[in-house]
């Protein structure tokens, strides 16, 4: 094949892959069987073998890097990385939409409720469309550049349509499958197991050799956008429409409220619901999906006015205890 046709070749190839890529694990609807999937890959780096002048970051030959490195850059967030306010009981959620009405003369106030997904928070940023770098929060300042580390995540897009820079946030994640099966190797092979699917992906995140990243079945959630100067949509909902329109994984069951009322009947549900899911949340997280609400309400010195996090009762604890007075 001349340079020519491999050029040609590569662009059809690259953009079969990252759409079968996109339909497996955004969608969870694959279109071709594995068999079809692994073809074109072989085809592809043979090609990007034979010219790998053609290859390029968004290549689906690129997700999993070269070598490890041997430390991790720290990174500066421009839009710190927030923390949230907790709430333990309806009580409490009642206390914040009081303090959310008080805090402005709007009347027409609706939350979003997104499940707290008990992960990491990460920090992606694209430059003309290109998966350009990827941090955890750190202290929400200052993170770690774990770009080669996310790249493995099959359900981050390493292109998207939007030209302008866009930062999006969202959490890493290990799927309580993975983490059982991790686990389980782990102690066949005597090592020490992880305590919770948050430590295995945090575990995982801060492996300097990116292969064993991409070994630990991690994906993600998309929840909110960071720096974007395009940025003028005037909800939460309609941001996280768009992020998905953009090819990012959001969480299905994230529901627009139009009352705390209706708020507290999603908390219940998934209080009771939580056990159904195939990966681990801790709380629920409700914010105001008007924006310039958010803006009237602003920030604390360290949590935003306009959200909360709901927290379930830490069931460890209870099971001990039980355990305790069990025996
Ligand atoms: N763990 C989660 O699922 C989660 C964490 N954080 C946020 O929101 C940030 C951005 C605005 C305030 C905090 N949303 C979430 N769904």
């Amino acid at each position: 094949m001349d340079k020519q046709e491999a050029i040609a070749k590569l662009e059809t190839l690259r953009e079969q892959l990252n759409q079968f890529n996109y339909e497996y694990h955004v969608l969870d609807k694959p279109s071709v069987s594995d068999q079809e999937y692994d073809m074109k890959m072989r085809e592809l780096k043979d090609i990007e073998e034979q010219y790998p002048e053609l290859i390029t970051p968004d290549s689906p030959s690129q997700r999993v890097g070269g070598e490890p490195i041997d430390a991790f850059q720290k990174v500066q967030h421009n839009i710190p990385m927030l923390s949230l306010g907790n709430a333990f009981n309806e009580e409490e959620l009642r206390d914040f939409d009081r303090r959310v009405r008080e805090g402005t003369d709007a009347t027409n106030i609706s939350y979003v409720c997104e499940l707290k997904i008990d992960g990491l928070a990460i920090s992606l940023r694209y430059v003309e469309g290109l998966l350009e770098r990827g941090a955890t929060r750190g202290d929400g300042k200052t993170g770690e550049d774990i770009t080669t580390n996310l790249k493995t995540i099959r359900s981050i897009p390493l292109k998207i349509k939007e030209t302008q820079p866009i930062e999006v946030r969202g959490e890493a994640f290990m799927p309580t499958k993975s983490f059982q099966a991790l686990n389980e190797k782990r102690e066949q092979n005597g090592e020490d197991l992880f305590a919770n699917p948050r430590n295995a992906a945090a575990g995982s995140l801060r492996q300097l050799d990116p292969k064993i990243a991409a070994s630990r079945n991690l994906d993600i959630f998309i929840y909110s956008v960071g720096e974007w100067e395009a940025g003028e949509l005037a909800s939460h909902s309609e941001r996280l429409a768009y992020l998905k329109e953009l090819g990012f994984k959001i969480n299905p069951e994230t529901k627009t409220c139009k009352s705390i009322d209706e708020v507290i009947e999603y908390v219940q549900y998934w209080t009771e619901h939580r056990p159904d899911l195939s990966y681990e949340i801790d709380g629920i997280v409700i914010k105001v999906d008007q924006i310039d609400i958010q803006d009237e309400l602003g920030f604390t010195a360290k949590s935003p006015r306009w959200a909360i996090a709901y927290k379930f009762p830490a069931e460890e604890a209870v099971t001990k205890l039980t355990d305790i007075e069990l025996s």
